[in-house]
């Protein structure tokens, strides 16, 4: 047994309608055994009643549930930093001749590696992996994250039209292909299989027929695609599928939206659309930086909160600008800010749910992560700021430990995270100063 000694803080209920969701405990004791937080509370009473487990200090930094990252692209990681373009332009130019070059198994093992040891470096500790074209890189993919320990829900991309030949598959390939990966990694270690058309725009309704083909038959995978991202996109997909009501039809007719499904983006949406994925409890993956970034525009929080429909966080990359779940949220409330009266004001409070909790629950992993809560797994991320940055000097003179969240959401980065812990592994630590390799 070990006793987590540390100032945590979490959101086991939602902000949005609970009023004092945050819950911090500024001298806190979690205890954990086999992965699992067994007690959970003021450190003193944890230690009264285990006075055996051994205790590890963490005093000094803040403990957080470890990020929830619902929408990031495993074949993306090296074209990060691709701006000055909207979405189809960048897809075309920057995005889609790197996600041809997976077809190398050893190519992609490397971009593997690159993305899992980013997620766990940023604090993320699980997260809904878009994944590539190739079923042998998603094997390749699944192996190193198995490896990591990291939580992934990830799958094959499928598409069959409008991107470039090598890219595409056929309705059968892509049920064979994807039957295959399911049978082989769902439920292996801690990865979740994700069936992934890339989107509406990219595949015919046959394609989207085999993708509702699987969900049928292996009813506890996740689904996962893009939705009204950019204008043009919309436009595109309206005029494709000339007979739907709007870009979710496609999706609902073949029966993906399900309350497994979460879909990214979902800044252009209609009140019927809002209206269907609330009936469904599907949930949308909200990419605040990538919107920025693709000029793709403001997310409308407020209209998807009035309709009822459940929205996480997501850093999109390499849309986005980075893997930072912190930086994210950020951006969130930069944005819900700049929609002044139409906006939703987003406190401390809120980024926190948004990143972790509300993560959880759009992937249906909300009894296991996301929390604190007694019976939930230790993920788990200490952020202790180097000392003499101005993070640092910042938390030192914080008043409240609600400020110390919203100092951390401000100023934090990846440099900042100072160990990471799934399921109580131990998944990344930083290098401590001065011993880098090459100093
Ligand atoms: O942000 C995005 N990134 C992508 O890779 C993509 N593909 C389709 N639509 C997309 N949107
Ligand atoms: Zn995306």
């Amino acid at each position: 047994m070990t006793l987590y000694r540390a100032t945590f803080m979490h959101t086991p209920e939602s902000p949005f309608t609970a009023p004092d969701a945050l819950q911090v405990q500024e001298d806190g004791g979690l205890l954990v055994e086999d992965g699992r937080i067994l007690a959970s509370g003021p450190y003193a009473e944890v230690r009264a009643n285990s006075p055996r487990a051994e205790v590890v200090d963490l005093r000094g930094g803040v403990l957080l549930p470890g990020f929830i990252d619902t929408h990031v692209h495993y074949p993306q990681v090296r074209v990060l930093g691709g701006l000055g373009m909207q979405l189809l332009e960048w897809l075309d130019k920057n995005t889609l001749p790197e996600e041809a070059r997976l077809s190398d198994p050893t190519y992609a093992r490397a971009v593997a590696r690159e993305f899992l040891s980013a997620l766990a470096s940023n604090g993320t500790t699980t997260a809904l992996v878009f994944g590539s074209h190739y079923a042998s890189a998603m094997e390749v993919f699944f192996e190193e994250a198995t490896r990591t320990g990291l939580r992934v829900v990830a799958g094959q991309v499928v598409s069959d039209r409008l991107l470039r030949p090598e890219l595409h598959t056929t309705p059968e390939r892509a049920y064979t292909e994807g039957k295959a990966l399911i049978e082989r990694w769902h439920g292996v270690g801690r990865a979740l299989y994700a069936v992934t058309p890339r989107f509406a725009l990219s595949a015919s309704e046959a394609l989207l027929d085999a993708c509702g083909a699987l969900m049928r038959e292996f009813p506890d995978v996740r689904f996962t695609s893009h939705i009204n991202e950019n204008p043009r996109e919309v436009q595109t997909v309206l005029e494709l599928f000339p007979g739907a009501r709007d870009y979710l039809d496609p999706y609902e007719q073949a029966g993906l939206v399900t309350h497994r499904s979460v879909l990214a983006h979902n800044v252009h949406p209609t009140d019927r659309e809002l209206g269907v994925m609330a009936a469904h409890r599907c949930s949308a993956a909200h990419c605040p930086c990538s919107n920025s970034a693709l000029g793709s525009g403001l997310f409308p929080l407020r209209r998807h909160l009035q309709a009822g429909v459940h929205v996480a966080l997501g850093t999109d990359v390499g849309g986005g600008t980075g893997f930072s779940m912190l930086k994210e949220g950020l951006q969130a409330y930069f944005m819900q800010q700049l929609l002044g009266t139409a906006g939703v004001p987003l406190g401390p409070a809120h980024l926190l749910y948004l990143s972790t909790r509300a993560g959880a629950q759009a992937l249906d992993l909300g009894d296991l992560t996301g929390d604190f809560g007694v019976g939930k797994a230790f993920d788990a991320v200490c952020l202790r700021p180097p000392e003499g940055t101005t993070l640092d000097t910042v938390l030192n003179h914080a008043d409240s430990p609600e400020r110390m969240l919203a100092d951390l959401f401000t100023l934090g980065t990846q440099q900042d995270v100072a160990q990471v812990w799934v399921g109580g592994d131990p998944v990344y630590r930083r290098v401590p100063a001065g011993q880098e390799v090459g100093v």
